[in-house]
This record gives C-alpha cells, structure tokens and sequence, in this order.
C-alpha cells in the first residue's frame, strides 16, 4: 500500500462551503464571501481562507541582536506552523480536529481564540470565542478563585456578573477547598476541570476544546462531554481537539484532519476518521528509517515553505490571472514583510521627519 493510494488531499467531503470558489486575499479581505449560509440555511460562523502560522525558530540573543540592528541582512530561520488553511463551519457544527503531534491543531485553534495571530489570510469569526485548553489560560500565581475572576474579566463580564457563578463555577469544576490553592499546585487533570468550568460558564457562541478532556478522570470526562452535549443541542459551534478517536466519533459530525501544516482532509466525521485511521496504519507499517525520512521531509518542506509557494497555490486553486498574481504577492495580508517601495517611503518619511526637526531646532531659535 503507498501513501499515495490513499492520498484525498483537501478533500471537499462535506460540499457546504467548500465548493465555494475562494477568493484572492487581497480582494477577499475587502470584501465578504457571497452566499454565507450553507444548503440548509445554517448562518456561517468560522470562515477561513489560506490561514497561514509563520514561527521564528529559536533563535540566539546573539542572532536577535543582529536581527534588529540589521534587519535586512538577518536570516531566521523560520518555520510555518501553517501553511495555508481553508475551511467554513457554520453554526451548530460539532467539528473534530485530529492530526499527528505537531501537525499545527493547537496553532489553528489558538489563532481561532485570539490567543495567536496569524500571519496571514482571512478570517471571519462571527461570535464570542472562549478557549479551553489545559495548558493554557490560567495563571500559576493565582488560585482557582483568582483565575475563575481574571478570565471572566477577560471575557468581558461584570464584577457583579462574576459574583453571581463563581460558586457554580467552582462547584462545576469539583476542586473542594484546593479552589483557593495557586494553580501550580494542580495536577493536569485538575487544570482541565477548572478551565473546563470556566469555560462553559462564559456562554460562549463558539467554544474551542484543545485536549482538554484526556487528562480529567472518566466522571468529570462524561460529565464534560455531557454538558458538551447541551451545548450541542444548543446550536453551539463547538471545535473539539483530540487524541481520543472515540471522543471524536462519539460528539462531532464533522472533522478536520490537519496534517504537517496543511488541512489534509475536511468533512464527515466518519469518512474523515476512516481516512486518518488508514494513514495511521500505513505509517506504522513503514520501517523505523523510513518513517524518519518521511516526517523530517515534511518539516522540511514546512522549513521551505514561503510566500511564493503560497502565492502560487492560491493562483492555481483560483485560477487566477497574472495581474491578480502580482497584486496578491504586493499585498501585505501575504506579504507582511517590507518591500523595496515600503522601504523607499520610510527613507523619504524620515528625512522628511528630520528636516523638519532641524527647521524647529536651527531656523526656529
Ligand atoms: N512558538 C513556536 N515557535 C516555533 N515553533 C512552534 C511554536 N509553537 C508551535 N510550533 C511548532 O508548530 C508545529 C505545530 O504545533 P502545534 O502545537 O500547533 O501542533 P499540535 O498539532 O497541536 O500538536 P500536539 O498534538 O502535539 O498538541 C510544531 O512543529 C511545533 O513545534
């Protein structure tokens, strides 16, 4: 069996949305996509288009140093946690993501949550997002009641608001006394059940689960996944991060499947989990060497990976013209790095800048 066999990249598995013809990011951020609802009429709440994650990798103080007093001359090395996602959810989706460790699920999400910013292409949220990931979110200083109050703060809720369910939200979360203990003493699994508590307090319209339930004892799990459940009959978005296949199967219906940067297939759960578990098995199938080369290559190509490549690929999936091509390769949204004309407007900029100091400091005396 070759991987190719079974290769469905990009599949558009479910058709609502994804057939959509995408736009280029430059136009597309001025302007909303046509027909927002899907077939049914559910309102489109996440939408996302060539999402990319760029990271700097760890670099030496030597090399920040360097980078900052010559910024044209410094070469970090950098590497795309992301390289170009595009998917619609709409309202009441229950959407799965899997993915082997470090294929970029926890970046997706974090970007979805405000948490990070993504480097570049579109996105459109339409709701109040809350994150709940174990790692995450809460302060090691601060104790469970302190933390309860700081992101319900963050939430945008009111002093009085907070008074009003920080007993709930302590006695949904089963942490007894150990609620007035700093976060640090907590165990994993105790982190889970407080930022799961949290979480489902603040009502939000799209709620992101980043592993969270793994760690908690099977009761608090079952518990979790059955306010989940409410949520979900609710009409809740709800995006849902796991290692657990069985979580999966059980809660979502529909599920991404992200794969060294890239969204590798999208659609119904069933078919999508097929998929993955096929992958799986041909991975681990593969001598111990081989399934070394083939993991450093795609971080490799996840190392390579650039603007043009990105370029191209929106070219290609559009079917666009030359002229869109050079404007989508002018536009910062792709760019976000200073060209040669950025950088000829700073040079008249700031002699214009000194110029004028100097008329106030000389001529003004
Ligand atoms: N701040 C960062 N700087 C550099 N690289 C990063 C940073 N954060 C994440 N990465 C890299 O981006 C890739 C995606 O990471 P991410 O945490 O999104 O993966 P994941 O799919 O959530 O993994 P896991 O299943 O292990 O939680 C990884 O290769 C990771 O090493």
């Amino acid at each position: 069996m070759t991987e190719d066999s079974k290769k469905t990249v990009y599949t558009p598995t479910d058709p609502r949305g994804l057939n959509e013809p995408f736009l280029p990011v430059s136009i597309a951020k001025q302007i909303d996509l046509p027909g927002n609802d899907n077939v049914s009429g559910a309102p489109l709440k996440v939408s996302g288009r060539y999402i990319t994650k760029e990271y700097d990798m760890g670099t030496s103080r030597n090399e920040k140093i360097q980078a900052i007093l010559n910024p044209l001359k410094s070469k970090k090395e950098k590497f795309w946690g992301l390289k170009g996602i595009s998917f619609d959810v709409f309202e009441g989706d229950v959407v799965g993501v899997v993915g082997v460790n470090g294929s970029g699920k926890s970046t997706l999400l974090n970007i979805l949550s405000g948490a990070l910013m993504e480097t570049s292409g579109r996105l459109i949220l339409k709701g109040k997002t809350s994150l709940l990931s174990v790692w995450d979110g809460l302060r090691d200083n601060l104790t469970g009641l302190e933390n309860i109050r700081l992101k319900s703060l963050m939430m945008g809720l009111s002093n009085k608001e907070i008074d009003n369910q920080i007993n709930d939200i302590a006695e949904f979360s089963e942490l007894g006394k150990f609620i007035k203990q700093p976060v640090k003493n907590y165990s994993s699994g105790m982190r889970s059940k407080l930022g799961f508590a949290i979480a489902v307090h603040q009502n939000p319209d799209i709620m992101i689960i980043d592993e969270a339930l793994s760690v908690g004892d099977q009761t608090f799990t079952r518990k979790a996944l059955n306010k989940m459940q409410e949520f979900k009959a609710a009409g809740k978005t709800i995006f849902f991060v796991s290692h657990a296949l069985g979580q999966i199967e059980e809660f979502t219906d529909k599920t991404m499947w992200i794969q060294y940067g890239e969204l590798r297939a999208y659609g119904d759960t069933a078919t999508i989990l097929q998929e993955y578990k096929d992958w799986t098995k041909w991975y681990n199938q593969l001598d111990d060497d081989v399934k070394k080369s083939y993991v450093a290559a795609r971080k490799q190509a996840q190392n390579d990976f650039n603007r043009t490549q990105l370029t191209d690929r929106i070219v290609e999936d559009n079917h666009l013209s030359d002229a869109d091509k050079k404007k989508i390769a002018r536009d910062n949204a792709v760019g976000g790095r200073l060209t040669w004309w950025n950088w000829l407007l700073l040079v008249i900029g700031t002699g214009i800048f000194a110029y004028a100091v100097y008329l106030y400091v000389y001529l003004g005396r």
